[in-house]
């Protein structure tokens, strides 16, 4: 457990822990135990980007196209729960929590993620809405967290596993789909993905959590490990 960390005053920026990796690094369960465990919010910054790839699945238009892509993007009425224990996330009013995960939008996503006027918009949005959050802190987790949308956070981790013990975890989630093809997808998309984004390697001052050998209790431990001492250093604990 780690130390409970010190409240800042009322006007004090919420407090980000940015945490990026590949798919399947475990950075959306791994953060939201560790939001919990902080009593912080929890931001998973792909989910704006798989809603988009509903969104646009919706309009019948083609991802791959960044023309089509920003066209629904501009309809595109998004929010999501920052609240670790009620996860949830809607695009017009619809829930989409669940169906933003199924494979038709996982395989499209790589496509809205790569448009460039797209990602300056959601990371405006993702500022906002942690700005606005009213919360102590925030785990925010995606690709480009610890270098792009927040650069400067208290604490940057860069969460990795080696790639086949990733694809087994989410083959051992996902147990109607063929592993291979679980594997191949995943893999497929962080080639795509870090042809926009380095996730693959940590910026300089980025902390790395290698989860391959550990579990999954362990790896909530190690981030709030590598949490507590970036932040007792920057107190002076
Ligand atoms: N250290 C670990 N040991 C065992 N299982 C783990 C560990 N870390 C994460 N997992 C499991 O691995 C799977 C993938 O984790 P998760 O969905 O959090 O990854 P992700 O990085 O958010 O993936 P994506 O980018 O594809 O959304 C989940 O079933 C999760 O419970
Ligand atoms: N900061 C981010 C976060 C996500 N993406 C893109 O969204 C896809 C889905 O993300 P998950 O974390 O839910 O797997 C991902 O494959 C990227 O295409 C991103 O670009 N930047």
């Amino acid at each position: 457990m780690t130390e409970p960390l010190t409240k800042p005053s009322a006007d004090a920026p919420v407090l980000v822990v940015a945490i990026d990796g590949p798919a399947g690094s475990g950075k959306s369960s791994v953060s939201k135990a560790a939001a919990t465990r902080l009593g912080f919010g929890f931001l998973d910054t792909g989910a704006a980007y798989r809603a988009l790839a509903w969104h646009a699945l919706e309009h019948g238009s083609d991802t791959s196209d960044a023309t089509a892509v920003l066209e629904v993007f501009g309809d595109f009425d998004y929010a999501i729960s920052l609240d670790p224990a009620d996860r949830w996330v809607r695009v017009g009013g619809t829930d989409v929590t669940a169906a933003i995960r199924e494979p038709r939008v996982t395989d499209a996503v790589s496509g809205v993620a790569r448009v460039p006027a797209v990602r300056q918009a959601v990371n405006d949005l993702f500022r906002r809405l942690v700005a606005s959050s009213g919360l102590r802190g925030v785990v925010v987790e995606g690709r480009d967290i610890t270098t792009v949308v927040y650069p400067d956070a208290p604490v940057r981790i860069l969460l990795t596993a080696a790639p086949e013990v990733r694809a087994a975890r989410r083959s051992a989630e996902l147990t109607s789909q063929d592993a291979a093809a679980v594997a191949a997808s995943l893999h497929k998309r962080d080639a795509a993905d870090s042809t926009v984004v380095d996730f693959l390697s940590a910026a300089p001052g980025v902390e790395v959590v290698d989860s391959t050998h550990l579990d999954f209790e362990q790896t909530v431990d190690a981030v709030l490990h590598v949490v507590d001492s970036t932040m007792g250093a920057r107190d002076g604990r």
